[in-house]
């Protein structure tokens, strides 16, 4: 059963994209932390391979999570060709938060093309609109014109943003104004899941207004990522008998109901795991649909616990 996205996104070679198999979180965390991760790893590399040999067709990655070499080493033991498959990446602007980041979007692509192995980016994204003057010698509208420059030159294939709220969406518009219909954003990833369904004032709405794709990352969060400041789990939140309660009703898990109930709203989710059967369960959504009452019900339970895992205090 299939959901019809606004908009559609379809591979170079015609097949409509799968939920995103995501390669930040844990394993950019593991690339980070220890040193000795910096090396390419064959765990992940094993993961996103099983991944695309299981039917994901869409590949997440960005600068930051330092996991393009995986995902071009993934690409090549999977076997299936480039062109049956959907690669986005994320330029990120300089900030106090990242040690080391040198470049603009352009010399991003550049390098980015090389990691990944390819001649070009299904979907380019700007990461978050957080540019600061203290570190970064570019301003997000500069961004923004050499992400739509890379556009031009043949090396992405759709561009757009994430984190975004609609004041710096309305800010990269006005630059996609003078340059044409093929130059606007055409995705917003942002946190998004039943405790947070909207990242920012109205983003839901206005992104759908304007054409853009919304993509979910942290879909699962209520699963297992409400903690309180001190990172303790908070035992008791609406959600935690409801999602067991359909997920017997549909008989299928939490987390599946919780991926079909982001797809039923329109909107594209992204997932991690480091474990086989959960990539392979996270897949297996497409045979069911979560009734409009139900639906209704996440959004309701939901919208009682505000909760934000990501960019606290940023918006
Ligand atoms: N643009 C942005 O700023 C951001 C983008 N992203 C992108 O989106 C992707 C997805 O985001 P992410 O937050 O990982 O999304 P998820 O909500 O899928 O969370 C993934 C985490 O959930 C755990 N998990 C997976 N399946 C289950 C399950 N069935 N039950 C309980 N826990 C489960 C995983 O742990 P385990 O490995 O143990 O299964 C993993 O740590 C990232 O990899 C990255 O590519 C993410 C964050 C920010
Ligand atoms: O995967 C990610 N994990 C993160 C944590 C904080 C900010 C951005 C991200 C990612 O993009």
């Amino acid at each position: 059963m299939t959901v019809e996205l606004k908009p559609t996104f379809k591979t170079k070679s015609g097949e409509p994209i799968t939920i995103g198999a995501g390669s930040g979180t844990a394993w950019k965390a593991y690339k980070r932390n220890d040193p000795e991760n910096a090396e390419i790893q064959n765990e992940i590399i094993d993961k996103l391979a099983y991944s695309i040999n299981i039917g994901y067709n869409h590949l997440d990655t960005a600068e930051v999570y330092n996991t393009h070499p995986e995902i071009a080493k993934a690409v090549i033991k999977s076997q299936v060709p480039r062109e049956k498959l959907w690669i986005t990446t994320k330029y990120i602007a300089a900030s106090p938060h990242i040690s080391k980041k040198e470049g603009n979007p352009a010399t991003f692509v550049k390098k980015a093309l090389e990691e990944l192995g390819t001649d070009y980016i299904d979907l380019l994204l700007i990461h978050h609109p957080f540019f600061d003057k203290s570190t970064s010698n570019i301003t997000l509208e500069e961004a923004w014109q050499e992400i739509i420059d890379a556009k031009k030159a043949g090396h992405v294939r759709y561009i757009g943003v994430s984190n975004f709220a609609v004041e710096h969406l309305k800010r990269i518009i006005a630059v996609s104004e003078k340059e044409g219909k093929d130059y606007y954003p055409v995705v917003n990833q942002i946190e998004y899941h039943p405790y947070l369904q909207n990242q920012s004032e109205n983003i839901v709405e206005f992104s759908k207004e304007n054409g853009i794709l919304i993509e979910a990352y942290g879909p699962l969060s209520p699963l297992f990522r409400i903690v309180d400041d001190d990172g303790k789990e908070i035992e008791d939140h609406p959600l935690k008998s409801v999602l067991p309660e359909l997920a017997k009703k549909y008989n299928k898990t939490p987390a599946q109901v919780l991926l079909r109930y982001t797809l039923d709203k329109g909107i594209l989710p992204i997932t991690t795991s480091s474990k086989s059967e959960r990539i392979k369960e996270a897949l297996e959504i497409y045979d069911f649909k979560v009734s409009k009452d139900d639906v209704a019900l996440i959004d309701e339970e939901g919208a009682k616990f505000p909760y934000r895992s990501f960019f606290k205090g940023r918006f």
